[in-house]
């Protein structure tokens, strides 16, 4: 695998007409496009294809947590729009996780995400998640990988403790990645690409600092080149 295809970009844009410029600098660099929520809110399915006819595999970022009749419908509509990958909260249960995989008939590869990188230590005492963020990232991607998730989210600072527990098989995508020296934002468990590379991530998922960067295409070979 060359290292430009362990890259997803975020198309974290509020409209196609504002993404495709970048989507369109973006897509030789990388492995994977991404279709979050404030692009598929605004536009839908229309959003996934648009993305898919750049030449690369889209990652359809819907974060599903709901009953699970309800996700497993949703799952099968995501099926039908062509993304390659498609998320779902693990903490909503093994039930849900099981329904997301079948609506997803084997069309569509469902990664449940375990903690968001956005939490620290605090935020998730807050809400309920005492002790160490790894101890329920770990508990919660062995719950998503024995209810048939084919791969998981998490963040570096937790990727190695979770390959170490649930195996070769799963695809391990990994947010909350910063090139030395750009800014957090609202990230909260970060790395350096190399250093999340270097810990287990198949993939890395970058946003802001490709959708912001003077020269989005110099970016994503300088990440490249870092992994
Ligand atoms: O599922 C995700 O992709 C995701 C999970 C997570 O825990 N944290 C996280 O940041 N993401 C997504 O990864 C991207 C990170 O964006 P930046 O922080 O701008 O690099 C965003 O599109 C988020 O929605």
């Amino acid at each position: 695998m060359k290292p430009s295809d362990r890259i997803c970009a975020a198309l974290d844009f509020p409209s196609f007409a504002a993404a495709e410029p970048f989507a369109r600098t973006i897509a030789p660099h990388v492995g994977m496009l991404k279709v979050g929520l404030e692009l598929f809110v605004a536009e839908g399915p229309p959003a996934v294809k648009a993305a898919a006819g750049l030449g690369r595999p889209v990652f359809l970022d819907l974060k599903l947590h709901d009953i699970p009749n309800t996700v497993e419908g949703a799952a099968r509509s995501a099926a039908a729009s062509g993304a390659s990958l498609l998320t779902v909260h693990a903490s909503g249960g093994a039930e849900m996780v099981r329904a997301a995989v079948r609506g997803a008939g084997g069309k569509v590869r469902v990664l449940a995400v375990t903690v968001l990188t956005s939490l620290d230590g605090a935020a998730l005492d807050a809400i309920g998640l005492a002790g160490p963020p790894e101890t329920a990232v770990v508990r919660l991607a062995r719950l998503a990988v024995g209810a048939g998730a084919g791969g998981l989210v998490c963040s570096p600072h937790e990727v190695a403790a979770v390959r170490a527990a649930v195996g070769p098989g799963p695809l391990l995508v990994v947010p909350g990645v910063r090139p030395p020296g750009a800014a957090l934002g609202d990230q909260a468990r970060v790395a350096t690409p190399s250093d999340a590379v270097r810990a287990g991530a198949d993939v890395i998922v970058v946003g802001r600092p490709l959708r912001d960067a003077r020269d989005p295409a110099q970016a994503a070979r300088d990440i490249a080149a870092s992994i």
